[in-house]
Parts: structure tokens; sequence; C-alpha cells
């Protein structure tokens, strides 16, 4: 087995991988429209009650037909993982590692055609698609490797005693719910329900209803590499309809959910309940909102700031926890930031995902285009319009990469998250005052730091409070292994996405103890 390294993205710019993605584009163009049964214990569940996936871009094209589960199914599908939990627990590691290699591999060689899925239910460029597949691929490959070693080194890490052979071992939780967003459909998707079932647990995905389609596809690539029936369910559906009752069924062991503050509290306050039934304390792994911001000191790279803030604040249009909504600039190189970013966010050209001239695509869906346009509005009362602001719904969900400046730390668009293409410039008197203003929100998830000055950098190393603090790069683009990915305070349990602890969230230590 060879040592852990993250996937290569993909040059559009040579001409073969333009044209393979092109290829994929066209493949995937001609499945539009297919429909997506539920897959509870292996069977497909064709419903009735069904819903669309269309393409944000072209909001009239039907990317797929998704049956919708209510709640009779959800509670087949939750005994259905119940039932299957004891076989697959009891699988040896090795095998449960190669399904994870098998499916990496698998992806890695369908790639650009998952990416054009992306492309085409997501509204991701092919560069950000393509990053969303590599994604994908390395939480399989680093997943698998981490289950590997927490297998094989537990009992080594006992103090031994004469007289007794000790055994640690990691075992499985059990029934899971994953509930993933629908901004990094695959990656996120993908490495919540793997790391759940490499360690053994069962599960219950209901994947974001934005991006169901190619959930259903990445589950058909498991079953490919010989996933048996029953250990993920597919169960699409509205989670305002079936999420309660999977949260807070007595046979769900535990929730992994990465979403907005909003619903991810309601999960963890329903998760504590315990349930008629219920024999265990049900954990909750919750990966919320951002409000992230890059600070450039006096002493900075300005066009290195500069390009970090646009390409954090407006790649996939902003819809990234991670992305940059805030900009906190020190007054003595304020105007020179503010008017180099208006230049290289005035070049962007936001337009159709497939369209490799797009700089970024649209935003997701009606609900996200309709709330961010009021984010605007609410901008343009309380700050000023440097850039952007316009927006375009008649096709897709099209907003322009937007700049406002000289806001108030406590204004609304400085402390809300949007999830959009908006950032917000706020002038700092001093490098403290700076740190005090991004640290002035209830989250805590990235942070960057522009600055030559080691003191500086060294004294936001101890008070910039997120959970992954960059240092003269973006704040977007951890990498899996590398950058561990998750925050602090509002942002969620910090549950290190792609880090060496993430897989003992799902799993739970058994000692034993025989004396010899
Ligand atoms: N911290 C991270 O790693 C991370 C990563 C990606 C996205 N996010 C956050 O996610 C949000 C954007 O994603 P979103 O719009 O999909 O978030 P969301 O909270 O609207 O939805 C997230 C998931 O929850 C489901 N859901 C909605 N209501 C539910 C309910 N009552 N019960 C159970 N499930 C329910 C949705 O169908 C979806 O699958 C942003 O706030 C973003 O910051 C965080
Ligand atoms: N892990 C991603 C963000 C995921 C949230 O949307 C990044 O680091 O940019």
């Amino acid at each position: 087995m060879v040592p852990y390294r993250p996937e290569p993205f993909t040059d559009f710019s040579n001409e073969t991988n333009r044209k393979a993605i092109e290829a994929a584009l066209d493949k995937v163009q001609a499945e539009l429209g297919q429909e997506y049964p539920l897959i509870i214990g292996g069977k497909r569940v064709k419903t009735d009650a069904s819903f669309n996936s269309i393409n944000p871009s072209r909001k009239a094209e039907v990317i797929g037909r998704v049956s919708k589960a209510d709640a009779e199914l959800a509670e087949q599908a939750i005994q259905s993982a119940h039932e299957t939990f004891a076989a697959w627990a009891r699988v040896p590691v090795e095998q449960r590692v190669r399904l994870l290699f098998k499916t990496a591999a698998l992806l890695r060689r369908r790639k650009h055609e998952f990416s054009a899925w992306l492309m085409l239910e997501a509204g991701k460029t092919a560069a950000e698609a393509d990053a969303d597949t590599a994604e994908a691929i390395d939480f399989m490959e680093y997943y698998a490797r981490q289950m590997i070693e927490l297998d094989t080194t537990a009992a080594s890490r006992l103090i031994t005693l004469e007289g007794e052979d000790n055994d640690l071992r990691y075992i499985p939780l059990g029934v899971g719910v994953i509930i993933p967003p629908w901004n990094f459909p695959l990656a996120i998707m993908a490495g919540m329900t793997t790391a759940a079932v490499v360690a053994g647990n069962t599960v219950v995905l209901k994947p974001a209803s934005a991006t169901p389609v190619i959930a259903a596809r990445f589950v058909s690539l498991l079953e490919e590499a010989g996933m048996p029936p029953g250990v993920v369910q597919f169960l699409p559906g509205s989670g305002g309809e079936i999420g309660d009752l999977l949260v807070s069924h007595p046979l769900t062991r535990f929730i992994s959910f990465t979403g907005s503050k909003e619903v991810g509290l309601r999960i963890f306050e329903l998760s504590a309940k315990t349930a008629p039934g219920q024999k265990w304390l049900k954990r909750f792994v919750g990966e919320l909102g951002g409000k992230d911001a890059i600070i450039v000191d006096s002493e900075a790279d300005l066009e290195a700031a500069a390009q970090a803030i646009v390409a954090a604040a407006f790649g996939f249009s902003g819809q990234k926890c991670s992305a940059c909504s805030r900009a906190i600039v020190h007054a003595d190189v304020y105007d020179e930031i503010l008017q180099r970013c208006t230049e290289l966010t005035r070049e962007l050209k936001v337009g159709a995902a497939s369209d490799f001239s797009s700089s970024t695509g649209p935003v997701i869906d009606e609900a996200a285009y309709r709330k961010i346009s009021s984010y605007i509005e609410q901008g343009k009362k309380e700050c000023r319009l440097v850039a952007g602001g316009g927006t375009a719904g008649e096709k897709g969900y099209f907003i322009e990469p937007t700049i406002f400046a000289d806001a108030a730390p406590d204004a609304v668009i400085m402390q809300e998250e949007i999830f959009g293409p908006v950032v917000v410039f706020c002038k700092a008197e001093s490098f403290e005052q700076a740190l005090d203003i991004a640290n002035n929100t209830e989250y805590g998830l990235t942070g960057s730091v522009f600055s030559m000055s080691r003191s500086r950098l060294e004294q936001a190393r101890e008070q910039f409070h997120v959970g992954n603090l960059y240092f003269n790069r973006k704040c977007t683009g951890a990498l899996v292994g590398v950058h561990p990915f998750g925050g602090f305070n509002m942002s969620g349990t910090d549950s290190k996405a792609g880090g060496p602890d993430y897989l003992l969230q799902f799993t739970q230590l058994k000692l034993i103890s025989e004396k010899l």
C-alpha cells in the first residue's frame, strides 16, 4: 500500500484533459432525466411521490427524477440498516477497507464523468467539480488507511502488565444517519458516508435535496465495488418531513450532519432526547456554517492578498463554508486592497457552469438566489456597494460577484452567513483591532492572515479563534490529510474531516483483559 497523497487536480488547459471533460459532459447530458429510486436493503424502491433535481445553470433542465421517502420508508430504512449492522460489524477491517480502495479506484477511472454530473447538478465549473471529485477520492484513500492504522495499533498503545493479555480494539457504533450538504455533493457526502461505513457502521444516507443524483450515482459505485446490500440505504426526501424521524429514532446510534447552523442546532437538540426503547446516548457530529475573514496587515503582500480574497470569496460563487465573506484590512492599505479586489472582481464572468469561459456558475436554487439577493439589498443599506450587486434569474440563478465596503463590524452582512458571492470590507486601525473584528462573530471555521511580520503571525496563531487558520494563503481549499477541516463555536463540533481523529467519532473502544 503506497503512502497517501492528495489526488492531483486536472489541468483543463491541457487539450487532452479538456476533450475528456467535454466528452464526459456529452455522455452525462445524454443521461439526464433518468429516474432514481430509493435503495433500502439493496432493493430499489420507486415511490409515487418524487421530485426533480434541476440544473441551476439552466433551470428548465431536469437532471433526474428522484423518488421521495416518507415516514414509513424512513422506518424501513432504519430497520434495514439495523438488521445489517451485526453482520457488517463483523466483516474484517481489511474487507471494509478494500471497499473504499476499490470505490476510490472506480471513481478515479470515471472522475470526469462524476465531475460532469457536478457541473450540471451543482453548477460547479470544471475546476471546482474536479476538486470536489478529487476530494471524494482523497477521503476514501485517507480513511481506508486511517482504519488500518486504528485497527493495527490500538493494543500497542497499552501499557503492558506481566500476567495479563490486554487487547484494545475500535468497534463500530451501530446505525448512523448521514445528512450531507449540497455544496460539496460528492466529496462531503462520500467522506461522511464512507468514514462511517469503513468503521463498521451501517447507514441511512439522506442526500441534500438539491443534489440527490450525484449521491445516487455514488451509492451505485459503492455497490459496483462490492458493498453488500443493507450497508448504505439511499433515502432522498425532505429533511423537514423525514429528518426528525431519522434523528429521533431509538435505533439511530449517531447522526453525522453537515449543513447550516439552524438545521444543525435543531438536529443536535433532537438527538439529545432519549426515545422510548433507546439504550445509548446518540452521538452528534456536526459541521455547520462560517463567516470567515481574511485579515490584511499593513505589512503584507498586497497582490497576493487581493488574489486570495477574490478567489476565496467568489470560488463556486461563495457557496463554501470556508469562503472569505469578510475582508478586514488595516487602514494603511485599505484603499489599495479594495481597489485591486474591485479590479479583479470585475474581470470575473458569471455564466453557465458548463461554459468553460465562466469564472463561476450560478447559486444552487431559488431559495439561495432569493436569500442572497435580500442580503445584497441589506448591504446597500449598511455599506457602500463597490462592485457587482446584479442578479439574473431568468434562465438560471446567476448573481454577480459583489463587494461591499466600509462596513461596521456589527453590520448584519458582517455577522450573518450569506453563503453566496458577497464579500464585505471592514477597515481596522490596528492589527489588534483586526483580530478583534475577525473574532467577533458566533462562528469560528476558517480564517487567513496576510502579513510579513512574524510577531503578528504568531499573535494570530494564538488569538485568531478559528479551526482552520491559514497564513499568507486563501482560507478555502483544505486538502484531505493535510489540513484537517472543522471549526469552533457555531461552526460545529470541530470533527476535523480528513484528519487523523475523524474516524474516532464513528467508533468506540473496547478493552479485553485476560489473566494469564
Ligand atoms: N462546516 C463544514 O464543513 C460545512 C461544509 C459544507 C457546508 N456547510 C454549511 O452548510 C450550509 C449549506 O448547506 P445546505 O444548504 O445543504 O444546509 P442545510 O442545513 O439547509 O441542509 C443540510 C442537509 O440537511 C438536510 N435537512 C434540512 N432540514 C432538515 C431537517 N429538519 N432534518 C434533517 N435534515 C434536514 C438537507 O436536506 C441537507 O441534506 C452552509 O451553512 C454551510 O456553511 C458546512
Ligand atoms: N473543506 C472546504 C470547504 C467545505 C465547506 O463548504 C474548504 O476547505 O474550502
